[in-house]
């Protein structure tokens, strides 16, 4: 029986697309990635497994939902069932929300509600907080306000900078994010 397919969608370097391709035991295949940054270095370690590449310029399109009914005819030929955002810096919008509801998950870099947004680590180190984490959740509509599947605290120092605390939530995130994933697919979205 063919495994359930996705598809990750990244803006950037792509370590946890990469920690999705080095996890042997998904239980989905990923079968494309997609990309908004034209030369994003996540698109080099998709060929370098030959996983297609869906890349798009949203500046190239009258709206969001102009670039996500295209995104959403790829997604469907592919046959994928799960998206998987890593570092994808769009907002979706209600028509893929709407085509994929209840089956689109983010990683965020910090224990939501705590620090949303796109810089939330350095959020986090001007706050001073002695913890901060990772979060896996479900999106809708808001920005970081889905449902949240899990978190995983990581602890700050005092010597600390920006760079060392970002190293230390990446390896958290490049063991959760596999791990929650393949619970997902297996459970059908249930934990
Ligand atoms: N509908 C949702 N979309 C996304 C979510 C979400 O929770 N709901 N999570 C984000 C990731 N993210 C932070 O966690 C985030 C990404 C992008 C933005 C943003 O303001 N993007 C702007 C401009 C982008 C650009 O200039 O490159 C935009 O897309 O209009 C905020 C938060 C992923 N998407
Ligand atoms: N707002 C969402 C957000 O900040 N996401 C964060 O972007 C990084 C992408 O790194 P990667 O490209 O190396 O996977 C990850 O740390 C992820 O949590």
């Amino acid at each position: 029986m063919s495994r359930v397919k996705a598809a990750v969608f990244a803006s950037g370097a792509g370590s946890n697309f990469q920690a999705m391709l080095d996890e042997s035991d998904l239980a989905c295949e990923i079968v494309l990635l997609i990309c908004d940054r034209p030369g994003a270095a996540v698109i080099e370690r998709a060929r370098k497994h030959q996983i297609p590449v869906y890349q798009f310029d949203p500046k190239q399109y009258a709206t969001k939902e102009a670039y996500e009914r295209e995104l959403v005819t790829v997604l469907k030929k592919a046959r994928v069932e799960w998206i998987f955002l890593a570092g994808y810096m769009r907002i979706v919008g209600s028509y893929l929300l709407h085509a994929y509801q209840g089956k689109i998950v983010n990683i965020h870099p910090s224990l939501l509600p705590d620090f949303p947004g796109k810089d939330a680590i350095t959020q986090a180190f001007a706050a001073k907080v002695d913890k901060t984490g990772v979060t896996i959740h479900f999106i809708d509509e808001g920005i970081d306000t889905g449902p949240i599947i899990a978190q995983q605290t990581v602890d700050m120092y005092p010597d600390d900078t920006i760079r060392s605390l970002t190293k230390r939530i990446q390896q958290v995130e490049h063991k959760l994010y596999p791990k929650i994933i393949k619970q997902l697919v297996q459970n059908e979205g249930e934990l």
